[in-house]
């Protein structure tokens, strides 16, 4: 008889506990890694998680612990759910305790400030593993959605397919459709970008602008996504499917997605600080825009769209002159 599968997840906020719930529900033994004791209790006695799915009933195949140790002793899957930016700082900690051939799997979507690497590369940096055992998650998955079972797709990458599969078994529920790629850079890069555009959708949509901007937006993105794959390397068609169109639909469109949200507050006219108080949870785009436009000026890409984002939420640029200088831009083909 084979043992089931093991999967550490390191976080249990919205995402790490949803997708620790789509790996038990395939079938895996799953620990969750949480740094507050009470909602580390709360999981282990009460089957939810009060802060983020009270309404939730856990699998009985979850449990939850504050010992990193602990969690990760035996994973053949570690999964990473924190914030992009404190993911250094908390995988150095966490590497000499993982289990020795481990996959890494990160469900991040953000690209680090000041090195503008993407979380895949900060794994390989910090825990020393190579990029055949370090895999990601992306695609329209909305945490809530996700938790309440409804259908949706997702992609699994690494460079090594095989590993890729593995991950793919083990996460393969009736409501949760992953897909392969090896395609990584893109997948992450799709993830990334998706949120800079949730951003510049959501401050449309705060502006009171209608359907024919987002839709613009929305496309104009997908091409600035698509230019900086190209140049890094990445697999154009990858930009087309889940990772890329999937999510930008799903979070462009959606009042659950955090990156959308916190644009709609700023184009209503909060302030940065207004709208970071009022944001509980994390918006990966706010800090990511940043790092994606270093990465876009690194290879020599033009993204105007992340350039106006990052004017509007770090430069204080009135939302109204931004607009005025993005639609003034000179005349070019759709293509090129
Ligand atoms: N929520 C979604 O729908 C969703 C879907 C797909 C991908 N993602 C991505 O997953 C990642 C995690 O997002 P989330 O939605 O779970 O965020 P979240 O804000 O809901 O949860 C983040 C978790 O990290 C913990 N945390 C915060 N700071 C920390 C630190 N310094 N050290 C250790 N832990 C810390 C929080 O306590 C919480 O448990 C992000 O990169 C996000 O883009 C989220
Ligand atoms: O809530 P957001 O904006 O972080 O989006 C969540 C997911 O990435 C959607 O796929």
């Amino acid at each position: 008889m084979t043992r089931p599968v093991k999967a550490a997840v390191f976080g249990t906020g919205s995402w790490g506990t949803a997708f620790a719930m789509v790996l038990a529900d395939a079938g895996c033994e799953v620990v969750l890694w949480g740094r507050r004791q009470e909602l580390v209790d709360a999981i282990n006695s009460g089957r939810t998680n009060p802060d983020y799915f009270p309404d939730v009933e856990l699998p009985a195949n979850i449990r939850a612990t504050t010992d990193p140790a602990e969690a990760a002793a035996g994973a053949d899957f570690t999964v990473l759910a924190v914030p992009s930016q404190t993911l250094r700082g908390n995988l150095a900690a966490w590497a000499p305790l993982l289990a020795p051939e481990t996959v890494l799997v990160s469900l991040m979507k953000g690209v680090e400030l000041g090195t503008a690497k993407r979380m895949s590369e900060v794994i390989e940096e910090v825990a020393k593993v190579p990029a055949e055992r370090i895999a990601i998650v992306t695609g329209p998955n909305l945490a809530a959605e996700i938790a309440a079972r409804q259908p949706a797709a997702s992609v699994v990458a690494c460079v090594d397919e095989a590993a890729a599969q593995r991950l793919q078994a083990a996460c393969h529920t009736p409501y949760f459709r992953p897909y392969t790629s090896t395609d990584v850079i893109g997948c992450e890069l799709g993830g990334a970008v998706k949120n800079v555009i949730g951003l510049a959708v959501g401050i449309a949509d705060g502006m009171g602008l209608g359907d024919n901007t987002k839709g613009s937006l929305i496309t104009r993105g997908l091409a600035e996504a698509t230019r900086l794959g190209l140049a890094m390397g990445a697999d154009p068609l990858t930009f087309s499917g889940l990772a890329g169109l999937g999510d930008l639909v799903a979070t462009c469109s959606s009042p659950l997605s955090r990156n959308h949200t916190f644009g709609t507050n700023l184009g209503r006219g909060m302030t940065l600080e207004e709208t970071i108080a009022v944001t509980k949870q994390t918006a990966e785009g706010v800090k990511s825009c940043q790092s994606v436009a270093d990465l876009a000026r690194r290879h020599g890409v033009d993204m105007p769209i992340t350039d106006t984002v990052v004017d509007i939420v770090h430069h204080g640029k009135p939302t109204l002159v931004a607009l005025k200088e993005l639609m003034g831009r000179s005349a070019k083909p759709e293509r090129r």
